[in-house]
Formats: structure tokens, sequence, C-alpha cells
């Protein structure tokens, strides 16, 4: 399946520049110079969850053939930052479930940041601790992928039945470089039988480069030398394809900030 073109070329929106604009205030107290992966304290209240939810089918679950009774399903979601678009996804996916039966039964979502105290906000406000469980995890360390193999094995899984990844390719890529950025696809491909990715576009990145400039610090340490660049979501699809045994099987458009938001399958 091929990528849909995307529907304006510059001049859309990234977190980046919202949070120098919008949440100028905001950002000047706690300094955005503070956020160099993209841990931002105020997210949602510059990117609310519903901007990426509009666009996935509430019955993507069924769909997909996934269903929780009798074996649990298991999600995961990928630097999920303060746990709100994990949960309003969860919500989301079983709103069926939950307005039948008052409980998310045996559905279960695993979500991780490497920020501590995003994900100590996380695990507070977390609504249902049974089901949903907030981890500290850098997933460029080699140690976190034995940590969710871990988790998985628990319910006796070799893979995730649906891995979310949206906004954290960018600050992996831009921090770690382009074999960081690959290996992230690599190691969630591995991980998940369906992938749900959303990729920053490359303007995002020279945003980001731009924002540190501006607050006099040095550039992100692999942003010049990158080359991996251009069109993003081609490389990553190009990528998971190619080595990764997995196949584009839906486009669900592109969230106002003009992100294309792809499933991948397991081929
Ligand atoms: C722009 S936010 C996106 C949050 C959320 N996924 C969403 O789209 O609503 C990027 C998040 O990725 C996290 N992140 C960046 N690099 C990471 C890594 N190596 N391991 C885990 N989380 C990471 C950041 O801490 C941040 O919370």
């Amino acid at each position: 399946m091929a990528l849909p073109s995307g529907p304006a070329a510059e001049g859309s929106v990234c977190e980046e520049s919202v949070c120098e604009g919008v949440y100028k205030g905001v950002c000047e107290v706690e300094d955005p110079g503070a956020a160099p992966f993209g841990n931002f304290i105020n997210y949602y209240s510059f990117n609310p969850p519903e901007n990426r939810l509009e666009l996935i089918p509430a019955s993507l679950l069924q769909q997909l053939g996934l269903n929780p009774d009798p074996d649990p399903v298991l999600l995961l979601d990928v630097g999920c930052n303060s746990g709100d678009l994990s949960i309003a996804l969860y919500k989301h996916l079983l709103q069926d479930h939950l307005s039948d039966r008052g409980s998310p039964g045996n559905v279960h979502l695993l979500g991780f940041d490497l920020d501590q105290d995003l994900i100590s906000r996380a695990q507070d406000s977390n609504p249902f601790p049974q089901n949903i469980r907030f981890i500290p995890l850098d997933i460029t360390q080699q140690e976190s992928h034995a940590e969710l193999r871990a988790y998985l094995q628990k319910f006796g899984r070799r893979r995730f039945h649906l891995c979310s990844c949206f906004a954290v390719t960018m600050w992996v890529h831009l921090n770690h470089g382009d074999a960081a950025f690959l290996a992230l696809l690599s190691g969630l491909a591995s991980l998940s039988e369906y992938l749900l990715l959303e990729v920053q576009p490359w303007k995002c990145y020279r945003s980001a480069a731009r924002r540190l400039r501006k607050l006099g610090r040095s550039d992100f340490e692999h942003f010049k030398t990158l080359q991996i660049r251009g069109d993003m979501a081609t490389h990553a699809k190009d990528h998971l394809e190619q080595r990764c045994s997995m196949q584009l099987a839906q486009s669900f458009g592109w969230t106002s900030w003009d992100r294309s938001v792809l499933l991948f399958r397991r081929r």
C-alpha cells in the first residue's frame, strides 16, 4: 500500500513551535530547553488526545480481530508522557465494552516514558490500575526490551497485540541518531503484531533545532549529520516493510498538525 500524499507541505504546527508560541508563558517559566526529549510538561494542553483519536476508529480492536475473551489483549504505548493519550485511547477502543460491562475486562495497556515525573503523574491519574500500568523506561536502552519481554511473559505472549508510538520518533532520532531511529522501528516491530505510528515530519526537526538555538543551547547532537531526512513517514514505512516484516495496513489520515497516523501489521 502506498502512502497518501500530505495535505500541506510547510508552515504547519509542531510541538516545539506551539510550545514557543501559544504556551510561551508556561515554557519560559518551565524552560523548554529542559524538555530535550519532547518531555513537555503540558503537552496535552496544546495537543489534546482528540487530535489523534478522531482519526482512529473506536472499533479498531474488533476490526483487527482482537477479542479480549478469553485471552488477554495487550497494548503498549511508547513515550506516553503524562498518560493522557494512553488513557484516552484505551477508553476510546473499549467504549462499547465499558458501557456494556462497566469494566474494561481483559484488555491491558502498558505505557512507558523516560521521564519519571511524567510517569508519576500518569500513575496518579490512572483510572484502571488493574488494567493499565505506567513505568519509566528509555526505549533506547538495551535493558528496556528485556523489561518489555518480561511483561509479555507474564501473559504468556511474545508480542503486544497493538503498539502505539505517537510523536516519539523525532526525539529518539535527534538525540541518538540514524541508527537509533531505525533500531526504534525495528524494536517496536519485533514487539508487536500491529503498530500504530505517528512520525514527526522533517519540518518539525528544523523547528526543534531552531528552538534550541534561540535558547542559546548547542544543537541536538545528531541534527546536522542525520542522513535519514526529508519524507520521514516514507523512511519509516520503507524500513518497516523492507527490514521488519511489517506491512502498511491502513492510513488513518492526517492530524490537525499534518501528521499521518499509520497502521502497520506483521506480514
Ligand atoms: C512529544 S511527546 C508525545 C507524547 C505522546 N506519545 C503523545 O503523542 O501524546 C514525546 C514523548 O516521548 C518521550 N520519549 C522521548 N524519547 C524517549 C525514549 N528514548 N524512551 C521513552 N520515551 C521517550 C518523551 O519523554 C515525551 O514524553
